[in-house]
């Protein structure tokens, strides 16, 4: 046995080892100590190896997925081996090899549970994607390609190395698999050998699973997407040993066509998580009215990728405002979509060849329940053009459904060991079989009584257990005259206090219901299988069904949400303006709502020619939450729903970044500050003349002054080169000289007042410098002991009266020529060192020459020591 484990365990790999034994899959070395860890289950020991006791745990067949879910969660990927013949077979092959020691079970891994390749009901979460990745470079570029296996959705995309991380960020993905040894591969992912990441292979494959000689219908797909496929594939192939699970055609996914944003902007923005981590407290827990759980995925999907396709945004918000303004017809739609099932990963469980009669049960209820949906829409003159795709998707399932509907039982079972799905009048050879299995069972009723009589003992009873079947059991004092040699009943257990017993005429009902019952259950594993290969067949036609109710859905819940907090719909137009009235943050809102207090509104208004808004302003004046509000605002907008606010016209933004709040990175060996300029230097490198960016007091990380003079430069790089939309916020007051010379720059402040003696904070909004900052009042106000709070008063005064005689932090910066004017000076010294250095004719120079010439350089570079 040993040996065979340490096969299997060699096989296994990284994954740990689920090694069947019995009702138990048991865990051995290593794997043992790890699982028993995180399962928080016992550690024990079985036998020896290598003269030490082996450490095992292991977990019942019967309850492995709730373990298997935990490790999952633990990060741990597991290597299933089952057995995989009987012990009366394994016997039996000993035998034929003339082998007279114990026979061995075979045994083999028959799957790899991993996080990016799960379909059981039980280990998905119903209202989050399961995505599993692959990526791999090649020419210059980065192919990626990403699967939803639950669901069978797959998409292909290429990106430049530098976007490799926002590309990941937006993909959230569960596994990521990269070819081995490439330098580019972030941390966690699996590597695998580079060959399977070859883009004819992968062509090949995609071309082989479609069954279409080219790709050319499905979109067109560069060589890195097709390398990335073809190691996503393989992936699969080696988890699912071999078969593969459900894969729609994919599709090319355009770089450009959605809204850029990397994974800092995306942590800090909190959109599908809080930073606390959970969904509790994002942007998605804020907005999510979705009614299933398809729906919840989409909404996911859509806040992750944003558009940059003003007619595709303007199609979906028609949708949305169509939905919002009819309450009777949004109310009806979402009752019906509540009650479907979900027929996307129904049908994902079903092609992996894992799906359970309940599941052909959801696709007939998710299909047919599609049917009246598309009914009750189709009586309508109105529809918004959005419909033009999505309502053929809805119907066009009636054989399929009908088949279903006569073929299923109303609430088939999860399993499908016991028969009992396939519905009465369907199969009358196997109602006839049923008939059969039911009249011998009522032949067995009448046996108990015939035996009670002719044996005069009432308390006979004729039972059955899985070990002998049906039998006879009297109490053991009774038991004397079934035991009469020509009783017609053989003695076959004694147990205490009870005695069983055979005979031939319940021996022949007996077999007669085996008989029926094992014909029965063959007749209706035949159709399921037929039944799922129908399914199998129209899987194409049956996800974009389950696509189309997603979208109606998120359109719904949107209306909903909208409907609830006053929202409007945003006008995504061209241009450079961002003009928000009366905007909200969804997130601080509800929160205020919670403890009835009111949130105030606030406009934002920036274009061409007030591009940059310097904020400043006490702190807990509500300045991060500004900032925060516009982004969220923005990128609702592009996903296509309404936003919290009273009007928003939004020049279309093609990346948003967000440098808020500044958090450590330590498991990354990054300090704050580190972190901060890594984040700002992003920034300032990407953020094109279309972007929308917020940051939020750069430069508080470091001392006074060098965060002064970086949040200076930065402010006026993003004013000078980038020339985006931007909202600064800051608490350095000097930076309002900045206003003097940018001229697309505006100051701003949120308001606050004392009264008398404590800090009145407004959260509005005003234009202007702020005038102080309040921030021993903040501090008062958070209970900081008054003692210190006045040795602060008295340090403060000595700063302030040293700042008013020295002319303050910035004193002399008057005269500092603006960012690309030094930039420009910068320039003309290198290009007359440049011309200096091209006249030279090194060859013909002595070396005291080339001494002296090498003076005269560094002096003229201005670093003469
Ligand atoms: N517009 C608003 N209406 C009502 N309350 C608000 C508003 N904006 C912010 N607040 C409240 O003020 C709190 C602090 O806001 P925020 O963190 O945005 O302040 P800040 O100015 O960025 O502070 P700091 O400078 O300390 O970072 C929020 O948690 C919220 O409770």
């Amino acid at each position: 046995m040993m040996a065979q484990y340490l096969a299997l365990r060699e096989e296994a790999g990284d994954c740990l080892l689920f090694y069947r034994m019995g009702d138990f899959f048991e865990l051995f070395f290593d794997d043992a100590k790890k699982a028993a860890a995180i399962l928080d289950i016992a550690l024990t020991t079985r036998g020896e190896h290598n003269g030490a006791p082996i450490p095992m745990c292991g977990v019942p067949v019967h309850s492995a997925e709730s373990y298997l879910a935990r490790l999952i969660k633990g990060g741990c990927r597991v290597a299933i081996a089952e057995q995989t013949e009987t012990p009366a077979e394994a016997k039996e092959r000993a035998r034929k090899e003339g082998r007279a020691s114990k026979a061995l079970v075979a045994r083999d891994i028959v799957r790899f549970v991993t996080a990016g390749t799960l379909t059981e009901e039980a280990l998905l979460e119903p209202r989050r994607a399961n995505v599993l990745a692959a990526a791999c470079a090649m020419r210059g570029l980065v192919g990626i390609a990403a699967c939803d296996i639950s669901t069978g959705q797959m998409e292909l995309e290429e990106c430049a190395p530098d976007r490799l991380g926002a590309t990941l960020a937006r993909l959230g993905a569960s596994e990521l698999v990269v070819p081995d040894g490439w330098e580019l591969a972030p941390e966690n992912a699996i590597a695998r050998s580079g060959h399977e990441f070859s883009s004819e292979g992968g062509e090949e494959r995609l071309k082989l699973i479609h069954g279409v000689a080219t790709l050319d219908g499905f979109g067109s797909f560069t060589r890195p997407m097709l390398a990335a496929a073809g190691g996503l594939i393989a992936y699969l192939d080696h988890v699912g040993r071999g078969s593969l699970p459900l894969l729609l055609p994919p599709q090319a996914r355009a770089g450009e066509a959605t809204l850029a944003m990397d994974e800092a902007t995306r942590a800090s923005l909190e959109i599908l998580e809080s930073a606390q981590g959970g969904r509790r407290g994002s942007l998605i827990d804020a907005i999510d009215r979705c009614v299933t759980g398809a729906g919840a995925r989409q909404l996911a999907e859509d806040l992750s990728a944003p558009l940059t396709d003003r007619t595709a945004i303007a199609e979906r918000l028609e949708l949305v405002e169509w939905l919002h303004d009819d309450a009777l017809l949004r109310e009806d739609l979402r009752a019906a979509l509540r009650a479907l099932p979900d027929v996307g990963r129904a049908l994902g469980r079903i092609v992996a060849g894992r799906g359970s009669p309940r599941d052909l049960g959801q696709l007939r209820d998710g299909l047919s329940g599609a049917r009246v949906v598309a009914d009750r829409l189709a009586r309508r003159d109105d529809l918004p053009v959005l419909f033009e795709t999505l309502l053929p998707g809805l119907s066009g399932h009636g054989a399929l459904v009908d088949h279903f509907e006569r073929a299923l039982v109303p609430a088939p079972p999860t399993e499908r060991g016991q028969g009992g799905y396939i519905a009465e009048g369907y199969d009358s050879a196997l109602d006839e079989l049923r008939v059969m299995s039911g009249n011998a069972r009522r032949a067995i009723a009448a046996l108990e009584t015939k035996y009670r009589e002719e044996t005069g003992v009432a308390a006979l009873k004729i039972k059955h257990n899985n070990v002998l079947g049906y039998f006879i059991e009297v109490p053991s004092r009774h038991a004397d005259k079934l035991m009469e040699p020509d009783s017609g009943f053989s003695h076959r257990q004694t147990m205490a206090g009870a005695m069983r017993f055979n005979a031939l005429a319940l021996h022949e009902e007996a077999s007669r219901i085996t008989e029926a019952g094992a014909h029965a259950l063959a007749a209706e594993e035949a159709h399921f299988e037929s039944l799922v290969a129908e399914a199998v067949a129209a899987r194409r036609e049956i996800a974009r069904t389950a696509a189309a109710l997603a979208r109606i859905d998120v359109a719904a819940g949107q209306a909903e949400r909208a409907a609830e907090g006053g929202w409007t719909r945003p006008h995504v137009v061209e241009g450079l303006s961002l003009d928000i009235e009366g905007g909200r943050h969804p997130v601080v809102e509800a929160a205020l709502m919670a403890q009835s207090e009111r949130f105030v509104a606030n406009d934002c208004r920036l274009g061409t020619h007030d591009r940059l808004w310097l904020i400043g302003g006490p702190n807990m004046g509500g300045k991060s939450t500004f900032l925060r509000q516009n982004a969220l605002i923005v990128l609702l907008a592009q996903a296509g729903g309404f936003v919290p606010a009273k009007a928003a016209r939004i020049g279309m933004v093609d990346r948003l970044f967000s440098r808020v709040g500044a958090s450590d990175n330590l498991a990354r060996g990054r300090s704050t500050f580190m972190v901060e300029m890594v984040e700002t230097a992003a920034i300032l490198a990407q953020a094109t003349e279309s972007s929308f960016v917020i940051l939020d007091e750069v430069g508080r990380g470091t001392s006074t002054y060098d965060g002064l003079a970086l949040a200076w430069a930065v402010a006026e790089a993003v004013h000078e080169s980038n020339r985006c939309r931007c909202l600064f916020a800051t608490h350095y007051h000097e930076l309002a000289r900045l206003a003097e010379t940018c001229e697309a720059l505006s100051l701003h402040h949120v308001r606050a007042r004392e009264w008398k003696g404590d800090l009145v904070l407004l959260h509005e909004l005003a234009e202007g410098p702020a005038d102080r900052s309040y921030g021993l009042a903040v501090a008062r106000l958070a209970g900081v002991p008054p003692k210190v709070i006045s040795r602060a008063k008295s340090v403060l005064e000595k700063l302030e009266k040293g700042r008013a005689e020295t002319g303050g932090l910035a004193a002399g910066l008057g005269d500092l020529p603006l960012f690309a004017a030094a930039e420009d000076a910068r320039e003309e010294q290198c290009d007359t060192l440049r011309d200096k250095l091209r006249e030279m004719d090194v060859d013909a120079l002595a070396p005291r020459d080339a001494l002296e010439i090498l003076y005269d350089l560094k002096r003229e570079a201005g670093t003469e020591s």
